[in-house]
């Protein structure tokens, strides 16, 4: 699913309106019908409904919904926020249509005087500000969010959050946002909302679609998009009747030292759940016995070091090589690391202390072989990249990193975000907060190994390792809840993961 820019969405909008062809008011009663629709089913009348407006095409949303929650029995009122003059064609038409009801009370707010209370089992529907929003909400405005934030009342957003940026809130007053329970977004999602300092103003968000032309939904280019069952599933390749083990690729994964042996197995059972044809798990000596016994389906490698990697197979039977999981940073790891650089020619995947390895000695990014694959989480990826002090700022910057240096970057997190060299940058929707575990990357580290060796591009692995990860942690979840959750319940549900992606 594409997720476009607040400019974009208004251009959007425009060009539906005139080639559906639908006029600009019956767009709003669309948008508003979908909001009613998702507030009846959720929250049943009667209720008490306070709408707050403001003087936009989100104002105008708000009234529209309003004269259906009247119709419906809910008790509503209605606050015109009097922050200018101004007030949209379709925000005017709608508080003209309602403005003699008697079915509903209507407000005009000046002051903040003219707040109400707000009472716990109040339904606030955040009508004042959407995509249009230009700057820091300041006065009435500010005074009203405040109000609404300061209230136990169930709040509803149309849209966005009142106050917040559709993107970039590094320069944002936070105390004038909105703090939604729930944000209802027409079409589209909003990139503000897979940053996670933004989960407070968001709360939980639903996408409602109204009728955007999908002609140019299809043609407008972005660089950002969140990623759906469908489009994973269209970049899988089928397997044929007369594959063998060889189609299928044979993997290096150099992992595993003293005491972290575990990362060692969980990478190489995730790749060997993953589809991989052949794994070869490089590891310390002291790792051999416990490696062959925790997976006999993975060859071993065996390192003269008893405890730490410090040199690698003859690679040229390789498709694709992972580095990283539960290796060290001792000064033999770097030296046998820049000589692994310097050779292999075949797709890497690069995780965990391998990152923080590269962090330290930036060179080494220059003799990374293409189509490589980092796989930090905030703090390695800060030791590549560096330190942002927000996530549209960090997102910049990796897309920028992925793009300068010609590989992919994927930041992990509750939306994984996977940058491409060629500018594009992937959300993924699946996983939990149940995968905030042990082991859990080398999980996912193992994982795009095995596409990697079975031929899938490195996007498109990073793409399809990242979803099936997640949806794999999703599946678990559902059984063995999120604080039971482990990294091998997450391989345990690679085969489920596997069977739900493809049906
Ligand atoms: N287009 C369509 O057909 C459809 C649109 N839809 C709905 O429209 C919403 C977008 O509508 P919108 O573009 O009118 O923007 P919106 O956010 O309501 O208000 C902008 C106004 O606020 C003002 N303003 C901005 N910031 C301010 C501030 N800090 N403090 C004070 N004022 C400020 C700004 O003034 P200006 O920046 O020009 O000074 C302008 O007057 C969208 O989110 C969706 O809900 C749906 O109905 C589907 C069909
Ligand atoms: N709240 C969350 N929601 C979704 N996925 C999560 C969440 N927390 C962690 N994850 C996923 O779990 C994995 C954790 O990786 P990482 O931090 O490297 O763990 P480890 O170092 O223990 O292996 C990542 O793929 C991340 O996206
Ligand atoms: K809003």
């Amino acid at each position: 699913m594409k997720i476009f820019t607040a400019r974009q969405i208004a251009e959007i909008d425009a060009y539906t309106i005139e080639h559906e062809p639908i006029s600009s008011i019956d767009l709003m009663e669309r948008a508003a019908g979908q909001i009613f629709k998702w507030i009846i089913s959720h929250f049943p009348a009667p209720q008490s409904c306070k709408v707050f407006v403001g003087p936009g095409n989100n104002g105008g949303d708000g009234l529209a919904l309003a004269r259906m929650l009247a119709d419906k029995n809910y008790a509503v009122e209605v606050f015109v926020l009097r922050i200018t003059d101004k007030i949209s064609d379709e925000a005017e038409a709608n508080l003209e249509r309602i403005r003699n009801l008697n079915t509903l009370d209507l407000y005009e707010m000046t002051s903040i005087e003219s707040m109400p209370w707000l009472f716990k089992d109040d339904i606030v529907v955040d009508a004042i500000f959407g995509s249009g929003l230009s700057r820091p909400l300041e006065e009435l405005s500010l005074d009203v969010v405040k109000a609404i934030n300061a209230s136990d009342a169930k709040v509803i957003a149309i849209d966005i959050p009142s106050g917040l940026m559709g993107e970039d809130n590094s320069k944002n007053n936070l105390r004038g946002i909105v703090r939604a329970d729930y944000t209802l977004s027409l079409q589209f999602p909003k990139l503000a909302f897979l940053f996670p300092e933004n989960a407070e103003y968001v709360g939980e968000w639903e996408v409602l679609p109204i009728g955007l032309h999908p002609e140019i939904i299809q043609t407008e280019p972005t660089a950002y998009k969140l990623l759906t069952r469908e489009f994973v599933k269209s970049l899988l390749m089928p397997r044929k009747k007369f594959d063998h083990k060889g189609t299928y690729g044979h993997g290096l994964l150099i992992s595993g030292s003293y005491g972290k042996m575990g990362a060692a197995i969980l990478a190489s059972r995730a790749s060997l759940r993953s589809g991989i044809g052949l794994l070869t798990t490089h590891i310390p000596r002291l790792g051999y016995q416990i490696m062959q016994t925790a997976v006999p389906e993975a060859m071993v490698s065996i390192d003269r070091s008893d405890i730490i990697f410090t040199e690698y197979p003859d690679l040229s039977q390789f498709k694709a090589v992972a580095i990283g999981p539960g290796i060290d940073k001792k000064q033999n790891s770097f030296k046998a690391m820049i000589d692994l650089l310097k050779e292999v020619k075949v797709p890497m995947v690069i995780d965990a202390d391998a990152i923080n390895i590269i962090g330290e000695h930036p060179e080494l990014k220059e003799e990374l072989p293409m189509g490589s694959i980092f796989t930090p989480h905030v703090k390695e990826f800060e030791r590549l990249v560096g330190k942002s002090g927000d996530s549209y700022t960090r997102n910049c910057m990796q897309r920028e990193f992925a793009k300068k240096h010609g590989l992919s970057l994927m930041l992990k997190g509750a939306y994984t975000a996977i940058c491409c060299p060629e500018g594009t940058c992937y959300f993924n929707p699946t996983g939990n907060p149940g995968m905030a575990t042990a082991g859990s990357g080398d999980v996912l580290t193992g994982i795009i190994l095995s596409l990697l060796s079975q031929g899938y591009s490195s996007h498109i692995a990073a793409i399809i390792g990242a979803y099936l990860h997640g949806l794999a942690g999703d599946l678990a979840s559902v059984d063995v809840g999120v604080e039971a959750l482990t990294a091998s319940d997450i391989i345990d549900y690679l085969p489920k993961a596997w069977l739900h992606l493809k049906k």
